[in-house]
């Protein structure tokens, strides 16, 4: 995967310098075959690269099983990854000895998505607030105390009202606050939610979500924000990773990703949920995405996405495509992008053209 420039343009570019630079990040599982046999691996993240500026909100979207969780958790070495690179804050996350990393992780706090089974349902909502700052030897009992109010407050739980109660006594959006309190006691810089607002409905998602940009304009944070619904990270990102069977198919801006894919992945993504187009204004009809993703045990060579991609050629299965800055800030690994105006044009993959298809080649 090509290392390139993945700084955020624009007026709302948020810092220069990474907090998170993840390099050619590998994770793999072992598979067991009957009887505990050992057979071959799940290729669960293979050579993901990326950046997460201070101050910013990097989604990452894909089908289920595509790798997002095992990446978020490669990220905080929960398993360490195979191989790759992983910085945060200046500091090499591969090789830091245990103690060390719980300092880093201090600074990298995790919201997942089921907020009633994050919660230890026998602890009052105060306890639970409390421990990650007891776990860290923080303070002592009344500053905690007075913490744990000013966390509460933060995340709009009334502590009067909530800090005696236990989760069972809370709704779904309620749970999720206390969980993002619980994130933010120990002052992170990046906070991944993993699908943290995919089990709410509607009008709940859209309270959290609101919360979630409040507390990174006030506390500064930084989020990768993991989800699989396409509509919801691009409410709330910068910049969008698209990936597939463990791989980044596209990085960019959001506004980008949706507005010109370049992926015919993306593309396929986009297509298959109701959305207006922002060129026409037009809705369009949404087409789901034909077949289901290979095997991550065993990959297609070449491109992973060929087996299912309408532009597949030859070249696609003999080759791996990089990722190549074709947009300002926008990279995609395909050789065969889509279209891309002549007027927006930064820089082709060497020997990709734009000739038409043969999908005789999307072969697994
Ligand atoms: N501990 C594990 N052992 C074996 N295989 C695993 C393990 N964790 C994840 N996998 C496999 O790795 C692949 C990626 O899984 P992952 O959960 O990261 O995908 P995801 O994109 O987060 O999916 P979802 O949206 O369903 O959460 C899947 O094939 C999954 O079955």
């Amino acid at each position: 995967m090509t290392a390139v420039d993945q700084r955020p343009q624009g007026p709302s570019t948020p810092s220069k310098t990474p907090l998170l630079r993840a390099r050619n990040l590998v994770q793999e599982f072992p598979v067991r075959g009957a009887g505990g046999v050992k057979g071959g691996v799940v290729h669960a993240v293979s050579n993901v690269s990326f950046d997460v500026y201070a101050g910013e909100t990097l989604g990452v979207v894909g089908e289920t099983g595509s790798g997002k969780s095992t990446l978020a958790r490669s990220v905080i070495q929960a398993p360490r990854p195979k191989s790759g690179e992983v910085e945060f804050q200046g500091t090499d996350l591969m090789t830091l000895r245990r103690k060390d990393l719980k300092q880093a992780r201090r600074q990298m706090q995790m919201v997942y998505q089921d907020p009633f089974g994050s919660l230890n349902p026998r602890w009052r909502i105060s306890e639970l607030v409390e421990e990650p700052l007891v776990g860290y030897g923080e303070g002592n009992a009344s500053s905690r105390k007075r913490r744990v109010e000013e966390l509460l407050d933060l995340v709009g739980l009334d502590p009067s009202q909530y800090a005696k109660r236990r989760s069972h006594e809370l709704s779904g959006g309620q749970c999720q606050r206390v969980a993002i309190a619980r994130a933010i006691a120990l002052d992170p810089a990046l906070v991944i939610c993993d699908e943290a607002v995919s089990s709410l409905d509607v009008l709940i998602q859209a309270q959290v979500l609101n919360l979630f940009e409040k507390l990174r304009r006030e506390l500064n944070l930084s989020y990768l924000f993991i989800a699989h619904d396409l509509a919801l990270v691009k409410q709330v990102s910068d910049r969008v990773a698209v990936m597939y069977l463990g791989q980044l198919a596209e990085i960019g801006p959001a506004d980008g990703i949706y507005r010109q894919p370049l992926h015919p992945y993306t593309s396929a993504l986009l297509d298959s949920i109701p959305r207006i187009d922002p060129a026409t204004g037009r809705a369009n009809k949404p087409v789901a995405l034909a077949g289901e993703p290979p095997s991550p045990v065993d990959p297609p060579s070449g491109c992973r996405f060929r087996t299912r991609c309408p532009r597949a050629q030859l070249k696609c299965a003999e080759e791996e495509p990089q990722l190549v800055e074709l947009l300002p800030g926008h990279q995609a690994a395909c050789h065969f992008p889509l279209t891309i105006p002549e007027s927006e044009l930064t820089r082709r993959p060497a020997g990709a053209t734009q000739a038409a298809p043969d999908p005789s080649f999307a072969r697994g």
